[in-house]
């Protein structure tokens, strides 16, 4: 048996970030951002109306109001996206919308409604205007570098692109960035057993719940599910799967055929097309696990895994789902952020206290689901196991309660009410 961090770090080893490539923005929500963006227009670019109504000189309205209007002639009109630049002189005005330049000799915006004009679409471009309202100098004026400045730094190398990132450096002028690309994740269950879902199964079937949590946990990963559904045990098939595919993902997953049955295939498959070992790591659940390298179409040998053209690695977790969350919060998360360049880790475990006691196998680390149950006097989170049947790797009909995994030590055989525990929240 080795231990989980001997695991991790054999995984860890094998995996490193994607090469950084340049994506257009509409590709690269999610990526991490391999340069430093600075700005290449100013935003806004140019001084322009923040309301749709009149460009004035403050001066020519002074003094307007209800009762004495100030009646400016319009010389032009100024939709958003106009190049038009018709110049305000004294006792003029120019109509313009929200976001539209602001003509030469005007200092100051009034807005339709303090004006004798219908607000809406459709009106025709008056002769005269008459202003109802005082406007002071720079009154509704958005000046041109207001948010930034040409050159300036607006996003960071190692920023994860939410939708504002992208948002951000549109607005700055860029329509690529240099981007860690999405991380492509082979989903692959395996079992003679299984149905898809929603299927009834038949004598000795069962639906296959697997496909849908890693391809689900791919994604909170922040990474890429690429559905390669379910095959038989039989090695033919898996063997064909694992080669038709290889070529466009950066990683793998299978679940199920691991452990030390007659017809578990993924051992004996996986052998010639690369290098996988299978070992017994202490914990529960997720004891047997497999992981290594692919290469498409190559011989076994050692390489560089996750370069591209080099190898794939590929995980090759246990069938029972609860020991295929674990596993993949344990081992593949972080493997995936790597391949994604990610700097930040998940974090410490935070201290919890059991609200109930439970048993823990001996020898192995015990990773439980447990469900959060308020705080106690200290705010220490309170937790207890998310289904009754305890720790059991198949009850996975309860694993949507679970908020967190109470992470126990292998030296410690029973967790008592009231005992200190570490948990990892879970997504
Ligand atoms: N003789 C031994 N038997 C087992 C050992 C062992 O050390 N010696 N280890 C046990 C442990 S621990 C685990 S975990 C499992 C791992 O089994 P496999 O990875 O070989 O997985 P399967 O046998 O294919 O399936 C296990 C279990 O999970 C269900 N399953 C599989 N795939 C799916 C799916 N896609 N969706 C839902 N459920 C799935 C399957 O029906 C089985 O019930 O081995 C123990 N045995
Ligand atoms: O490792 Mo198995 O996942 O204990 O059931």
């Amino acid at each position: 048996m080795i231990t989980v961090e001997q695991h991790l770090e054999r995984v860890l080893a094998a995996v490193r970030p994607l090469a950084p490539q340049r994506l257009p923005l509409d590709q690269a929500h999610g990526c991490v951002l391999a340069e430093e963006v600075t700005a290449l227009l100013a935003v806004p670019p140019f001084d322009n109306s923040a309301m749709d109504g009149f460009a004035v000189r403050a001066a020519d309205v002074a003094a307007a109001d209800d009762g004495a209007p100030v009646r400016l002639r319009v010389v032009g009109d100024v939709p958003a996206g106009s190049a038009a630049r018709p110049p305000v002189e004294p006792g003029t005005a120019v109509r313009v919308m929200t976001g539209a330049p602001v003509p030469p000799g005007a200092d100051a915006v009034v807005p339709v409604e303090h004006t004798d004009q219908a607000a809406g679409p459709g009106q025709e471009l008056p002769a005269v205007v008459e202003v109802r309202r005082p406007a002071a100098p720079g009154a509704h004026l958005r000046g041109a570098g207001e948010d930034v400045s040409p050159g300036a730094v607006v996003l960071r190398a190692g920023t994860p692109l939410r939708a504002r990132d992208l948002s951000t450096a549109a607005s700055v002028g860029h329509g690529t960035l240099l981007v860690h690309p999405p991380v492509r994740v082979g989903v692959l269950s395996t079992g003679s057993e299984l149905v898809p879902p929603g299927q009834t199964p038949g004598a000795g079937q069962i639906p296959d719940s697997n496909h849908v949590l890693v391809a689900g946990m791919v994604r909170e990963a922040g990474a890429v599910p690429v559905l390669l559904g379910a095959v038989a045990d039989d090695a033919a098939a898996l063997r064909a799967r694992l080669a038709e595919n290889l070529g466009r993902v950066e990683a793998v997953v299978t679940t199920g055929g691991v452990s030390a049955g007659a017809y578990d295939v993924v051992k004996e498959v996986l052998a010639p097309l690369g290098e996988v070992t299978f070992d017994q790591v202490a914990m529960q659940p997720g004891k047997p696990q497999g992981f290594g390298v692919l290469r498409e179409g190559a011989e076994a040998g050692p390489g560089a895994p996750s370069d591209p053209g080099l190898g794939v690695p590929i995980f090759c977790l246990p069938g029972n789902p609860v020991s295929v969350f674990v596993s993949f919060q344990v081992f593949v998360a972080p493997a995936l952020s790597r391949l994604r360049a990610l700097v930040a880790d998940a974090g410490a475990p935070a201290a919890a206290v059991a609200a109930t006691g439970w048993r823990c196998p001996p020898g192995r680390r015990q990773y439980m689901p447990v469900v959060v149950d308020g705080t106690d006097d200290t705010g220490a989170l309170r937790v207890r196991p998310a289904t009754a049947g305890g720790s059991g790797s198949h009850l996975v009909a309860s694993l949507a309660q679970a908020d967190a995994l109470a992470v126990v030590d292998a030296e410690v055989d029973a967790v008592r009410e009231g005992d200190a525990v570490r948990v990892m929240m879970v997504p």
